[in-house]
């Protein structure tokens, strides 16, 4: 199973999807996402992303090789194909962690994947969390806010909202979410392997 997790820049999916990793790990692989912004401190490549220059970014999507891929505040960042490709193939769910341009084209593309779009309780806490995480700049953090305003009205193209109050809950709610999406799809798949027996 695809399993997207979107929402607008500060409001937490990191931390939600670092915890989801840390609790129950050994069940999803997380697609490491290309992006041509600059590293910040702590970050490292490969691990949280891989960090390519514009050209290349640019010459991967030329070649086909990504999945999905939005320019977001003066950048570009997508996912890769390949890897989402063989994991799912391997049998073992894929988690996404994307902006809401593409969320939407893997929508597109992956009519049954899991889309859950991760809120904030409000506007002014979002903020507080991107001021607080102290990794941008005031017009950087200006501009994410306005893209958080057009992203939180897409909210309702995605299959479940949850609202990152506290991280135990929201990480608790997308366990639930992913549980009762893997039963759904074991029902669907018995019922038609019923009716290929029956015939
Ligand atoms: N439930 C929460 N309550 C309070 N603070 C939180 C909560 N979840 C995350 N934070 C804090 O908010 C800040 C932003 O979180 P994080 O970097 O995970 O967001 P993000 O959605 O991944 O951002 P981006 O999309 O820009 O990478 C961090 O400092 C994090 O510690
Ligand atoms: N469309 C995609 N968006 C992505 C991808 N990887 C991360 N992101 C999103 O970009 C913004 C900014 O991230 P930041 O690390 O600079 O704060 C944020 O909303 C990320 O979720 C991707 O592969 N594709």
């Amino acid at each position: 199973m695809l399993i997207v997790l979107s929402g607008p820049s500060g409001v937490g999916k990191g931390t939600v999807r670092q915890a989801m990793v840390n609790k129950y790990g050994q069940q999803f692989k997380y697609s490491i996402s290309m992006t041509t912004r600059k590293p910040r401190p702590g970050e490292v490549d490969g691990v949280d992303y891989y960090f390519v220059s514009k050209a290349e970014f640019e010459e991967e999507i030329a070649n086909g090789g990504m999945l999905e891929y939005a320019q977001y505040v003066d950048n570009y960042y997508g996912t890769p194909l390949k890897y989402v490709n063989q994991t799912l193939e391997s049998g073992q769910d894929v988690l996404l962690e994307i902006e809401v341009n593409g969320a939407m084209q893997v929508r597109s593309k992956v009519s049954d994947g899991v889309f859950i779009f991760l809120a904030p309780p409000d506007l002014h806490e979002l903020q507080d969390r991107i001021v607080k995480r102290g990794t941008d700049d005031t017009a950087t953090i200006k501009k994410r806010m306005l893209q958080a305003r057009q992203e939180i009205n897409l909210m309702t193209n995605y299959d479940y909202v949850v609202v990152n109050d506290q991280v135990d809950s929201a990480v608790n709610r997308i366990e639930q979410i992913i549980a009762s999406e893997h039963l759904r799809v074991a029902r669907v798949l018995s019922t038609y392997q019923k009716m290929l027996g029956d015939n």
